[in-house]
């Protein structure tokens, strides 16, 4: 029996990417695709190389009362603009919301799928975390359950490909000009996704992350993000790789690795690499970690959350390889 889906942001590029793994998934059927702008458009308008079987679909004007018969919804809407049309979603009807709204809001589960798929399965309303959020907690959680590193003193140093920025970015800074051959540093000091960060370090690890440091950075790619994370602890490399294979022993998306990750590993994939480097006598933890974030950081991850919430296996649409080259 197929579980009706409907995706609202369609056209943006989480959306888009939704779309994607659904149109490749065994069980979930799209039928309902939304918007503002795109509405009255067909899906081939908008994505040329859409399946037939999509081809036709018409993307309506977004509106909650006027909803299909659905079994689930993706949101990918711009954060600050999902809240209040979602609290009208009929409650028979699960959402996972990719932007950045629902994120520790009551009713809603945080959806680190990786970390705590038993507090997302079964439930109805489920808040995928953001991009470096996810790329973050992924590396740095076989750590803080280990007491190997300190939750007070970390420091990400993060790079993504402009794509993160969604289909909407307006602003100058994503030009083509502006970005090729560029590196920008941004959100300085006060990141909307610091909050995330530091609840979710804290409950990993019962300790504050009061002296959390963020800054991302916009590197001159389309797709990824690494998280180059640097930590006081007295673990060795070995112990760090030990304690994560464990963690992750029977995960399907995280890899340890031996060797620090790159972004096109992950390219076009849900999954997620970890790795780290320690030098227990200057008290340094450096850990790394890389998602896709229109896979893991967004699409990728909002489907492993709908198939823990439907009763189905995690991995369902989502075992293809990454692209490569
Ligand atoms: N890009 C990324 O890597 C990631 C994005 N996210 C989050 O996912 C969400 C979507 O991001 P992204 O896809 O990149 O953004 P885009 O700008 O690419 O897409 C935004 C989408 O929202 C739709 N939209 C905007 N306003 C409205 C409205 N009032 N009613 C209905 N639809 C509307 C647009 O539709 P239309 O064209 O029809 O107007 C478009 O489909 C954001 O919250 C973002 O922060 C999270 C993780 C990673
Ligand atoms: C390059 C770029 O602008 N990236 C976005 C992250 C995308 C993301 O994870 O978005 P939400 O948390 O809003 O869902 C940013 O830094 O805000």
């Amino acid at each position: 029996m197929s579980i009706r889906v409907g995706i609202v942001g369609i056209s943006g590029f989480g959306g888009g990417e939704a779309m994607r793994l659904i149109a490749g998934h065994p069980a979930f059927e799209l039928v309902y695709a939304a918007g503002e702008g795109s509405a009255g458009s067909r899906l081939v308008d908008r994505f040329p190389g859409v399946p037939q079987k999509l081809a036709g679909l018409v993307i309506e004007k977004w509106d909650p009362a006027a909803l299909p018969q659905l079994d689930l919804l993706f949101a990918s809407l711009p954060t600050g603009t999902s809240a209040e049309a979602l609290a009208r979603v009929p409650d028979e009807v699960k959402i996972v919301d990719i932007g950045g709204d629902h994120r520790y809001a009551d009713g809603w589960v945080y959806g680190l799928a990786d970390v705590w798929p038993a507090r997302i399965a079964g439930r109805s309303r489920v808040a995928n975390p953001g991009c470096f959020p996810v790329a973050t907690l992924n590396t740095l959680a076989p750590l803080l359950v280990n007491r190997l590193i300190e939750p007070g003193n970390i420091v990400i140093d993060a790079k993504t490909g402009i794509s993160g920025a969604g289909r909407g970015g307006a602003d100058a800074r994503f030009g083509y000009a502006d970005t090729n051959e560029n590196l920008q540093p941004y959100g300085l000091l006060k990141h909307v996704h610091m909050p995330e960060m530091a609840r979710t370090i804290e409950g990993l690890s019962a300790g504050s992350a009061a002296g959390l440091v963020f800054t991302p950075h916009l590197v001159p790619m389309t797709r990824g993000v690494l998280v180059t994370l640097y930590c006081r602890g007295r673990a060795t490399t070995q112990e760090c790789l030990d304690a994560a294979r464990s963690f992750y022993a029977d995960r399907a998306f995280v890899r340890v690795t031996d060797r620090p990750p790159q972004t096109k590993w992950a390219t076009g994939s849900n999954l997620s690499f970890v790795s780290y480097a320690a030098d227990p006598e200057r008290n340094l933890v450096i850990a790394m970690g890389v998602v896709d974030n229109l896979g893991k950081g967004a699409a990728g991850q909002a489907v492993q959350n709908a198939n823990l919430m439907s009763g189905l296996p995690e991995t369902a649409g989502l075992d293809g390889a990454p692209l490569w080259p």
